[in-house]
């Protein structure tokens, strides 16, 4: 009988802790829905005591996925960050309270300045407290992977008897290599089995050198049970181990590693979507499992082989994942069924039948005015439905804009409203972009740094969607914007309010 590994997905927490990839709470929702579908065990919603909007979400998906999925939060061994955790996540069925420490040297004597055995104590301490508000708790042993074998393994030792249920070893830094990190796994599970054989061995692995999948798998032959994933790989610098990647590996080398997960692997490209397009940041072509030329084979050799036999080349379906090889082109006359077909294939939840129905009569109305709806459209038609292309509140908002390029004096001239306010002006610039960008910071009166633009093309024809991402800078903090729409300029602006708005409400919270 095959041994059943954890899947926890930390894409809301460790994921969102990208660059850029600030989702608001419609987005984690929708998000959270799809994880659900995708079947993971534990969804790590996010950081509550890191602001009220990080709180709000997390307690929302508790309420609106918590009833079938493990739902947790990350908490610093700090009384207040475990109660945000308890408060909100405490409408979940299962709900996990999530703990983090460092035990390497450098965090100790660097980060907090003070003896291992006070570090230790307040470990235990932290566990203590959490088991008076829930039955489940995880401690992660930051850094593990540069710590001290013998301190790594007293800590660990202290918090199971202080109530620990699960031990997470994360290799926080990338830095472990899967050789010496399998060892450290068998050697802690060794020790584990007889302290005390119900607590959850756990490990999270990060890409610096690009091992996170492998030193994850490494893990799971030394006797881990849990893996902490994202979806595509994200997370802090070079991301994590990537869910797509583990669960694959562990289901087509099934015969190598005798485990299995419960990951419905089919929903594993819709999510990769999903995650994609509303974090904003792209999969690259070739990466395993979910990138676009995962299962494109493009020699003769490779073609002559796949037609006689596909496993001559695939070592998996690519079906198994969710490439769906028939596709449907909508139009005008499609009807609902393929609509819904072609929404769902996004990751998008239909099970609000009134909301299906006001998505379906503007999927007519932009049917007839375009000849064909692609993938990217439906896209487009959902997250402006739903709000979820947007920060969650609109400071300023383009009115209307003009835009007059030319190699001598591009120039833009804007209206914005703000409530009930509205600013008009013009300004010259050395391209459109750029003229747009001053006269718009110009009537806001803040001085921030375009530090990042890009512009891509995100479906076909002439009425094709563009997507623009912007990085901002504003007293030294770093904001991200989107937009999509048809017309590039509009987006272009509404990408650049959107950073603006993100750092004007972010400035209001300080
Ligand atoms: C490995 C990981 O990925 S851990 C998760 C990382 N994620 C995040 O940090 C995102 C969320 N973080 C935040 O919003 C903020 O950093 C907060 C709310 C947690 C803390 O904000 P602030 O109070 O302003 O503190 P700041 O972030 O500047 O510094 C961290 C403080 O926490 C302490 N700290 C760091 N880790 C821990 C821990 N695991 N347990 C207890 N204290 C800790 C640091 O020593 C420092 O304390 P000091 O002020 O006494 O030196
Ligand atoms: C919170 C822990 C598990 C973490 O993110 C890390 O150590 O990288």
């Amino acid at each position: 009988m095959s041994r059943k590994i954890i899947v926890f997905d930390t894409t809301l927490r460790d994921g969102e802790q990208v660059p850029g990839a600030k989702l608001n709470l419609h987005q984690k929702i929708e998000i959270a829905q799809q994880l659900k579908r995708l079947h993971v065990d534990i969804i790590e919603a996010g950081f509550p005591a890191s602001s009220l909007g990080d709180f709000q979400a997390v307690q929302e998906i508790a309420r609106t996925v918590g009833d079938s999925v493990s739902i947790t939060a990350l908490a610093r061994a700090v009384k207040n960050d475990i109660d945000a955790v308890y408060e909100s996540i405490k409408l979940a069925q299962n709900p996990l309270i999530h703990i983090v420490l460092g035990t390497s040297n450098i965090h100790v004597e660097k980060k907090f300045n003070r003896s291992k055995e006070a570090v230790l104590q307040m470990g235990v301490d932290a566990v203590k407290y959490a088991k008076t508000l829930l039955p489940q708790v995880q401690y992660s042993t930051e850094d593990a992977s540069r710590s001290d074998f013998e301190y790594l393994w007293s800590t660990i030792e202290a918090v199971v008897k202080a109530g620990a249920t699960m031990i997470n070893v994360p290799d926080t830094v990338g830095y472990a290599v899967p050789e010496e990190f399998g060892e450290l796994i068998r050697k802690i599970n060794d020790r584990m089995k007889n302290l005390n054989d119900k607590v959850i061995l756990s490990v999270h692995c990060h890409n610096d050198l690009g091992l996170a999948t492998a030193n994850t798998l490494q893990a799971i032959k030394n006797g881990a049970e849990k893996v902490e994933c994202t979806i595509n790989g994200l997370g802090e610098r070079a991301g994590n181990a990537s869910l797509e990647e583990v669960v694959m590996g562990i289901k087509v080398r099934e015969n190598y590693f005798n485990c299995h997960t419960e990951v419905n692997t089919s929903e594993l490209l819709r999510t990769s979507r999903l995650v994609s397009h509303l974090t904003g940041l792209d999969v690259q072509v070739n990466k395993a499992i979910t990138g676009e030329n995962a299962f494109a084979h493009s020699s003769g050799i490779h073609q002559d082989g796949l037609l006689k036999d596909k496993r001559v080349y695939e070592i998996m379906s690519p079906e198994e994942v969710g490439v769906d090889s028939m596709e449907l082109i909508l139009t005008a006359r499609s009807g609902r069924h393929a609509f819904k077909n072609a929404v769902e294939k996004m990751g998008f939840d239909t099970t609000d039948a009134a909301d299906f129905e006001q998505l379906f009569e503007k999927f007519l109305t932009l049917a007839d005015a375009k000849k064909e709806v692609y993938d990217h459209d439906v896209f487009y038609l959902v997250t402006s439905h739903r709000n979820l292309d947007a920060s969650d509140k609109h400071l300023y908002e383009l009115d209307s804009f003009q835009v007059v390029t030319n190699d001598l004096y591009p120039t833009a001239t804007v209206k914005l409203v703000k409530g009930t306010e509205s600013f008009k002006g013009s300004a010259v610039g050395d391209g459109p972009i750029d003229a747009l960008y001053s006269v718009i910071k110009s009537l806001i009166g803040l001085d921030v740094q375009l530090k990042d633009y890009k512009i891509n093309s995100l479906s076909r024809g002439k009425e094709a969607v563009g997507r623009v991402n912007i990085r901002i800078e504003y007293q030294g903090k770093t904001y991200s914007g989107r937009a999509m729409d048809t017309d590039i300029i509009k987006a272009s602006g509404n990408a650049f309010l959107n950073g603006i708005n993100a750092a004007l409400l972010d400035a209001a919270q300080e």
